[in-house]
């Protein structure tokens, strides 16, 4: 059982742009946002999974982006720092829903770190985007905070502003991503600590196929993906395709909405 952390896209809108994907001349439709959302969030008690709330606040229109509050990892929440103004906000209310939620270890970060968007808990380390969001000084703030070894990858894509739009963790010893996305060094480096990893084509990437969640199973991403939905089958994996399309419009998908509080055997 995996253990989800979500936030209702109620107050969802395209206000500002703050990635290439957000046009705010772009009507969106905060109705329909919510149906979709409704539908990842039930998909996930469907397979066996937990999903807790943390209510959405109004004036907050990307906190539907739940990854990005915060990161946990053995019971411990490092709460993130927005690089944006217009999302600094959001850290209040996560680390108002950890200390309420007995987390005996919550701590604001102090370096910008976009949480679960850029540090995906990969086995027994860290792997960690910086290059937009995130300041490389939060990987060693993380290292220490939680004890556990931390990866550092650099991103060079505005469009994949995020590790998590450009790298997906599958399993403990399984990833994929979108090389592109990444210096030439980090590249190596991926290729080093990943030699059989599911590699995805500029148009998966460009679908947000990246943007995935797996619970060692089950990947759940955006159906667009066909390239790694076919690769992801051929693995053994079990792909399911969803339809985010009004969350896409702020530059997130399946990941950005989910947090990952609890990571046990699916
Ligand atoms: N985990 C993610 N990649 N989240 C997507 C965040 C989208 C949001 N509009 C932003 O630019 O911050």
């Amino acid at each position: 059982m995996r253990h989800y952390l979500m936030v209702s896209p109620a107050y969802f809108a395209v206000e500002y742009s703050i990635n290439p994907w957000m046009d705010p001349g772009k009507p969106t439709d905060t109705k329909l946002a919510i149906t979709q959302w409704e539908w990842l969030r039930d998909l996930y008690v469907e397979l066996g999974h937990r999903v807790d709330l943390l209510d959405p606040v109004p004036g907050l229109p990307d906190m539907v982006y739940a990854a990005n509050g915060a990161t946990v990892v053995n019971g411990r929440a490092l709460v993130a720092r927005f690089r944006h103004r217009h999302r600094r906000p959001e850290s209040a209310a996560h680390l108002k829903w950890f200390t309420e939620h007995g987390y005996p270890d919550v701590q604001q970060a102090k370096w910008d770190n976009e949480g679960e968007g850029d540090f995906l808990v990969a086995g027994s380390r860290i792997l960690a985007g910086s290059g937009f969001r995130t300041d490389p000084r939060a990987h060693a703030e993380a290292a220490e905070f939680f004890g556990v070894p931390v990866v550092g990858l650099a991103l060079t894509d505005p469009r994949y502003y995020h590790l998590d739009t450009a790298l997906t963790v599958l399993d403990d010893d399984m990833i994929m991503y979108f090389p592109d996305a990444f210096t030439e060094g980090s590249r190596r480096r991926l290729k080093e600590l990943y030699p059989d990893a599911v590699l995805a084509s500029a148009t998966d990437a460009a679908a947000f196929g990246l943007n995935a969640v797996s619970d060692g199973r089950h990947v759940i991403l955006p159906q667009a993906a066909t390239g790694v939905i076919a690769q992801l089958r051929e693995r053994g994996f079990e792909p399911i395709g969803a339809d985010l399309s009004e969350l896409l419009k702020g530059g997130g998908s399946v990941k950005c909405c989910t947090l990952e509080l609890l990571r046990g055997k699916a």
